[in-house]
């Protein structure tokens, strides 16, 4: 259960800087998740990590041992590729072996790693099996097992659902979150789908154009994003321009705020927004789309702003949406629940 701590890694391809001072702290047996659009970064970071990317600058430290130095295969990190990468013409067994045999273990040793890293994953039957004669989630499972197979210190996942249907993909993250719970080793995931990371992740790295903006819980990064991008890119954000002056928004509803005055950014999540008919005290608006979910009804209200406000309410049972062309007024549900962060919103 060690810990896995990035100090101010750098990485640039030529003109490109890909990563830039990333710092990342992943406590022994915790789930670290690097989530971001595509190129921001995060395969080259987890790269880093395993050896494959030799960094410009900055280190990589497990157990507080620095590895920077060290060869991928002296690293004692294993790393799980998105395409499975088993060879076809190996059994599973020969697949999870592998990294053993190539270490020369002796053959008993070899044979009871394997069988305890099947257990592991609920493939103990499908030793014999070829991996063309194993499903989609079968043979990630398989991947796992030969990575955890070498009892690595920390376990990289570079988007290892990627292939698997919806369906599949969801079962398959809740069992390796129990798996990593299970056997309490320190992994870091790679993904851009933002549910996958709520669901697998005691932190998520959030980065952007090879920083990371922010590395949390996934609830306080939804709750407090640190940033208009961060907001955005984790759940649905409302992001509007608004001044502040005596320690309060000059919004229709003011929200207060140590932001000194000036100019300021405020995220509203469209569920702390609430749709009432009419004039009110609120920001009014005419509704532009409403559709009902199911669970929830979905409007988009035109307060004269650039973009449409989203709002996202509980339905009633029995109730459907008011009609589009409505005039309304859209409140907030909470005054806690809106962010104000620091204003110059060029940036999301
Ligand atoms: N070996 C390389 N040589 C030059 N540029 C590279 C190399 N590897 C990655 N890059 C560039 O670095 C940037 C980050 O790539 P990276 O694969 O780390 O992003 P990512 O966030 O993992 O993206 P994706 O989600 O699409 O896999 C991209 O612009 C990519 O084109």
């Amino acid at each position: 259960m060690s810990d896995l701590e990035i100090d101010r890694l750098s990485k640039r391809y030529g003109k490109l800087q890909v990563l830039t001072d990333c710092n990342l702290m992943a406590e022994g047996g915790s789930v670290v998740t690097l989530l971001g659009p595509s190129g921001c970064g995060k395969t080259t970071l987890l790269r880093s990590i395993a050896g494959f990317v030799e960094p410009d600058a900055g280190r990589v430290m497990v157990g507080g041992r620095d590895i920077s130095m060290l060869p991928p295969n002296r690293r004692d990190v294993a790393y799980v590729f998105q395409n499975y990468a088993l060879f076809p013409h190996l059994t599973v067994a020969q697949n999870v072996a592998y990294g053993l045999t190539v270490r020369r273990r002796p053959r008993a040793e070899i044979a009871r790693r394997v069988d305890e890293a099947l257990g592991l994953v609920a493939l103990s039957d499908f030793g014999g099996r070829y991996p063309k004669q194993m499903s989609g989630g079968q043979q990630q499972r398989v991947a796992i097992a030969r990575a955890l197979v070498l009892e690595p210190q920390v376990l990289l996942l570079d988007e290892p659902f990627n292939a698997l249907d919806a369906q599949l993909r969801l079962t398959m993250q809740v069992e390796l979150r129990k798996l990593i719970d299970r056997i309490g080793i320190t992994s870091i995931f790679v993904t851009h789908d933002q549910a996958e990371a709520m669901i697998l992740s005691d932190k998520v790295a959030v980065m952007h154009g090879g920083r990371i903006e922010q590395l949390a819980p996934p609830l306080a990064i939804y709750d407090q994003p640190s940033t208009p991008f961060v907001a955005d890119f984790i759940g649905r954000a409302n992001i509007m321009p608004v001044q502040v002056r005596a320690g309060h928004t000059q919004t229709p509803q003011p929200v207060p705020t140590p932001r000194p005055d000036g100019p300021a950014v405020m995220i509203v999540r469209p569920e702390n927004f609430e749709v009432v008919p009419g004039t009110a005290t609120g920001w009014p608006g005419r509704i532009g789309f409403a559709t009902a979910l199911g669970a929830t009804i979905e409007y988009e209200v035109d307060c004269g702003m650039p973009d449409a406000l989203r709002v996202s309410m509980a339905r009633a049972p029995g109730a459907g949406p008011l009609a589009q062309g409505t005039d309304v007024t859209l409140r907030l549900r909470s005054t806690d629940g809106a962010i104000v962060l620091a204003g110059g919103a060029a940036h999301v």
